[in-house]
């Protein structure tokens, strides 16, 4: 690994003299320096309690928090000066022309886990980034296995940017003496199986076969292992890094609640881009029937069922979405014995 490589020299060795990756070096440098202005703004405190103030309602009915709001004002600021011909963010309803000559349309989630400001817990910003088309109409109805390049910024503890561009996963960390981001780790991997899982339980009843089969067998122990840990933040970003470093599945299914026919997740500037992170760290990503980066979106703000993590629990839950389609189409019970693992 290049020792103290920044994020610019390492951006600078891949764009090369290359229009289009020239374009998406300066898009991800522009979301970079808009994550640190992000970063200081949430590390500079919040005595009043202001950043966590809800202050309305985004397109897709999700309330605004005034850190959204500031989040994707500075985002939307440093693009301004970057080659992006469209730039889609979930706060606002439609895609946005930038820049008529731009080379690549740009899909950011400014803040995520929102409803974690108050609580001083891990946030962070997605995105996304594909190469523009003939037609402006198409740019964001390609599948995600279209994509550029894709990264998230987690705010936490440490302020770390972990990127693809399309070359394995890197992650860079903020140093804040000179606000730059510099390499921390290179050649990420996901360990292929793993004990953990993580799942909002609380939606339980609400879940279909496959999912609740799988997450009973995690707590019982399928196969006479141990049973899994579990961990749940409720932020996106700091679930999936924690997947990063050590491995784990993640998942936020369809589930039976009114508008979350396919889960909660945003397909164009979450599940596309951590699922092309999380296959080029070896792991897997898939709605439970579809690979993620097989799904084009019909809608900037489509939501997909979202599972991902290391490759052999992924697999297994892909495995029990076909079983229940096969014993649905036998007519046969689905739950003979207690969980799918022996069917
Ligand atoms: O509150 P729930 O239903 O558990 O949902 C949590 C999920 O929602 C999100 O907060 C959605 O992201 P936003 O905060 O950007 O809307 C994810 O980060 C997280 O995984
Ligand atoms: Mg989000
Ligand atoms: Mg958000």
């Amino acid at each position: 690994m290049d020792q103290c490589l920044t994020l610019d020299q390492h951006i600078e060795r891949y764009a090369h003299a290359d229009p289009l990756r020239a374009a998406v070096g300066a898009a991800v440098r522009a979301i970079a320096a808009a994550s640190i202005d992000i970063a200081e703004l949430i590390a500079h405190g919040d005595l009043a309690g202001r950043l966590g103030r809800a202050c309305g309602r985004n397109a897709d009915g999700d309330v605004q928090k005034a850190l959204d709001l500031e989040a994707d004002a500075l985002v939307r600021k440093a693009l301004a000066s970057v080659p992006v011909a469209l730039l889609l963010s979930e706060e606002s309803p439609v895609p946005e022309s930038i820049d008529g000559r731009g080379l690549i349309a740009v899909a950011v989630d400014p803040l995520d886990g929102s409803s974690n400001i108050d609580a001083n817990m891990c946030v962070g910003t997605i995105f996304s980034i594909l190469p523009m088309t003939a037609d402006p109409a198409l740019a964001f109805l390609q599948p995600g296995s279209g994509q550029l390049a894709a990264g998230f910024v987690i705010y936490g503890p440490q302020t770390s940017l972990v990127l693809t561009l399309g070359d394995g996963v890197r992650i860079f960390t903020r140093d804040p003496r000179d606000r730059t981001f510099k390499l921390a780790r290179s050649g990420v991997r996901i360990p292929s199986r793993s004990h953990e899982f993580a799942i909002n339980a609380s939606n339980q009843r609400h879940w279909d076969p496959p999912i609740r089969a799988y997450i009973e067998d995690c707590l019982a122990g399928a196969d006479g292992e141990a049973a899994a840990n579990m961990r749940w933040i409720g932020s996106l970003v700091a679930d999936a890094y924690r997947i990063l470093s050590r491995g784990g599945i993640f998942l936020y299914p369809a589930d039976g609640r009114k508008g979350y026919a396919d889960g909660r997740l945003r397909l164009l500037y979450e599940a596309h881009p951590m699922a092309f992170i999380v296959e080029q760290a070896g792991g897997g990503a898939t709605t439970g029937a579809a690979r993620i980066l097989d799904v084009a979106a019909r809608d900037p703000h489509q939501r997909v069922p979202l599972i991902m993590g290391s490759i052999e629990n992924v697999r297994t839950v892909e495995r029990l979405h076909l079983d229940t389609l096969i014993l649905a189409e036998r007519n046969a019970p689905l739950f003979a014995t207690r969980g799918f693992f022996r069917i």
